[in-house]
């Protein structure tokens, strides 16, 4: 082979090679785009952002830390104030995600402690309790708060004699502001209509006394709301109170514990909030304010097993009534509302379970309604407890959670005191709401 042919073999290879060389830098390059490209391609549907990140530049030659470092101390944050949240209102205190009312809190939101319950931390004697005879007629001006936003203005509209259509929207608004919800208020209207238009109401006396008519009548005043909380065939009443977190279960089982006990019954306090050791404390200390035993299990340990253990207890002393505080669950979690369903189903292996209270804080409006949905799917509610009625509550709420679930407001809860727990009494509720 001549020399010349054996340089024109080598250019050869050496093009062949460095042809191959580019062909592969390029492809490497349109793979590394695409890739890239792909990220960035929002899919169709599910969360879209609008608006872009903002990046800052990181130092050149700094490694990833010290770039982060610096890009860090340069940024002038640009986030205004944190917002206030309401955070004595909400209804959940263990930093989860929630929907509605629950979602406006954030996570690292101040959490509720025990302190905030204001009761002695061992009581040294058992106490004496009020009569419960006419405790919502004493409880009245705890309503003074929803009433003058609801009374006032209805009776004012009502009352002023032939009502025209913008005075019908006023009156509708002021029935939807209360919490009556739209279907509600809806039938409300028309019902006061018709009524007002057959008996020619010409005082605000005659017209306070057809809304009085028409709201009771709303509140389905012939519904059972007896607490079924005493013995029956040889065996203890066994009550479960259930609801979202903070609305004051543990509380109410302490006041209930204590009405029973002026009553003149022997109760059991089961504290089936093994999640939260205050709440088992909390409720020992209700418990040894009216001389009632309270059973309690190891922190964390399993909730059914506690109500297992109280009913037990309740059953081996001969108590009247067995009471079990369950924990605050959040009912957008299902593993926990499966739990509590279990907490009802192992009770019910030696005892009935003769009513399940579903707690609901009154001043979370509609959100309340959700709650009382998803517990309802979840235990077969017996009666609602309607606490916190003395705050900022429109009292509107009582209507519609019991159009909702079917099932009566039993109780209501004016205020912290011990003594703060009435019987649920349409007439005399609505008398409250109107002033
Ligand atoms: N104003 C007012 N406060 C109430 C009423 N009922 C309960 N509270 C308060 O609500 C707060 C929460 O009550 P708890 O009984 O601890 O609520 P809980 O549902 O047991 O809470 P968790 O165990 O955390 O789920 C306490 O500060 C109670 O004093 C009421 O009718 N009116």
């Amino acid at each position: 082979m001549s020399t010349s042919s054996l340089v024109l073999i080598l250019v050869v290879v050496a093009v062949v090679l460095i042809a191959a060389l580019v062909t592969g830098v390029v492809l490497t390059r349109r793979r590394r785009i695409s890739l890239t490209q792909k990220e960035e391609t929002p899919k169709p549907g599910g969360y879209q952002a609008s608006a872009g990140i903002t990046f800052t530049p990181a130092a050149p030659g700094a490694t990833d830390a010290e770039a982060v470092a610096v890009a860090e101390a340069e940024v002038t944050p640009v986030h205004p104030a944190p917002v206030e949240h309401p955070v004595a209102d909400r209804t959940e205190t263990d930093g989860q995600p929630g929907v509605g009312d629950d979602a406006s809190v954030p996570r690292d939101s101040v959490k509720r402690g025990f302190v905030e319950v204001d009761l002695p931390v061992e009581a040294s004697e058992v106490e004496e309790i009020e009569p419960t005879a006419g405790r919502l007629e004493r409880l009245r001006g705890k309503l003074s708060k929803s009433r003058n936003a609801f009374g006032t203005s209805l009776l004012g509209l009502l009352g002023a004699g032939d009502l025209d259509e913008d005075s019908w929207q006023d009156v509708e608004d002021t029935l939807l502001i209360a919490d009556l919800g739209a279907t509600l208020t809806t039938e409300i209207v028309a019902t006061l209509r018709s009524k007002l238009a057959e008996s020619g109401v010409r005082t605000e006396a005659q017209a306070q006394a057809l809304v009085r008519t028409v709201l009771v009548d709303a509140l389905g005043p012939r519904m059972d709301r007896s607490l079924k909380a005493l013995p029956h065939a040889g065996k203890p009443a066994v009550l479960l109170v259930v609801g979202v977190n903070g609305v004051g279960k543990t509380t109410t089982t302490g006041k209930l514990a204590r009405v029973l006990v002026a009553d003149g019954r022997t109760v059991l306090l089961g504290a089936a909030d093994t999640f939260r050791a205050a709440a088992a404390d909390q409720l020992e200390t209700w418990g040894k304010r009216v001389g009632a035993e309270t059973v309690r299990g190891p922190e964390g340990g399993d909730p059914a097993s506690v109500a297992f253990e109280s009913v037990k207890r309740g059953m081996d002393t001969g108590v009247d009534t067995v009471l079990i505080d369950t924990a605050g669950r959040l009912h957008t979690k299902k593993g926990l509302m499966d739990e509590l369903g279990k907490v009802k189903r192992v009770v019910e292996k030696q005892a009935v379970v003769d009513e399940v209270l579903l707690v609901l804080d009154a001043t979370t409006g509609q959100n309340g309604l959700t709650q009382a949905r998803v517990f309802a799917e979840q235990v077969a509610i017996t009666g609602i407890v309607l606490t916190k009625l003395d705050g900022t509550a429109k009292g509107g709420i009582v209507f519609q959670v019991q159009r909702e679930l079917g099932v009566p407001v039993k109780l209501v809860g004016l205020g912290e005191g011990a003594d703060h727990l009435a019987p649920f009494e349409p007439g005399a509720f609505v008398d409250a709401l109107l002033g």
